[in-house]
């Protein structure tokens, strides 16, 4: 069983607080949020007073992925505004084992975001440490993107590598639909990221939809 997470990326912002009361209705449990810098990612979005704004708006988990460089910098911040998961990449984190000491000493859970070029095998010294490994199935930095086939491999890895031993939750973002999503949660994955296919058309449907595949 999965649960579905909801990517604000695709949401109608004009009308974000309707959305998320949607989202609520649908019985969603977590909200993606992507935030993106402009360096570590080709695309800018949100900073930490959107997410504040989120916060007191809705009881909602808080998933809040730092698509950034220098993510150390900002883990205060998101904590300070009631992230309740900071994710951050494995490739944007020279000191990765003290980010993730950092997000844990600050009370949230810690992820750890693969690039599609980046293997599960870079994060062997600090799996133990980590909530969620998260798999990103396209290149980040934009929604509606097509689904990179090959990360189903990723996924089942992951699912392979952490058997008895480890407890973190697998999530994969990107290009997920209601035609793949089955064999992304048959590989392993726990958690499901979407933007396009939650957002476009009617969001409550879409919600119910995926929630039938993955439960
Ligand atoms: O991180 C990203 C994109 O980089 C995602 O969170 C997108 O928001 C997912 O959107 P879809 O691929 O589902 O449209």
């Amino acid at each position: 069983m999965a649960i579905l997470a909801p990517s604000i990326l695709s949401a109608d912002f004009l009308n974000l607080g309707d959305n998320i009361r949607k989202l609520e209705n649908a019985g969603i449990e977590m909200l993606h949020i992507d935030i993106m810098d402009g360096h570590f990612v080709p695309n800018l979005t949100f900073g930490p007073a959107l997410v504040e704004y989120v916060r007191r708006f809705t009881r909602l988990k808080l998933d809040v992925h730092l698509m950034m460089t220098n993510p150390q910098d900002y883990i205060d911040e998101f904590c300070d505004v009631g992230a309740d998961y900071i994710t951050v990449h494995q490739e944007a984190c020279m000191h990765l084992d003290r980010v993730i000491s950092l997000i844990k000493k600050r009370g949230a859970k810690a992820g750890v975001a693969l690039n599609p070029a980046t293997p599960p095998s870079t994060l062997q010294y600090v799996l133990d440490d980590v909530d969620i490994v998260l798999v990103m199935s396209v290149n980040p930095g934009f929604g509606g993107q097509k689904f990179i086939e090959r990360m189903l491999f990723k996924v089942a890895e992951l699912d392979r590598l952490r058997g008895d031993k480890y407890g973190y939750q697998i999530e994969v973002d990107g290009g997920i639909n209601n035609k793949n999503v089955k064999s992304l949660v048959e590989s392993g994955a726990d958690i499901i990221v979407a933007g396009t296919a939650v957002f476009r058309g009617d969001i409550i449907e879409n919600c119910k939809k995926i929630g039938a595949i993955i439960k």
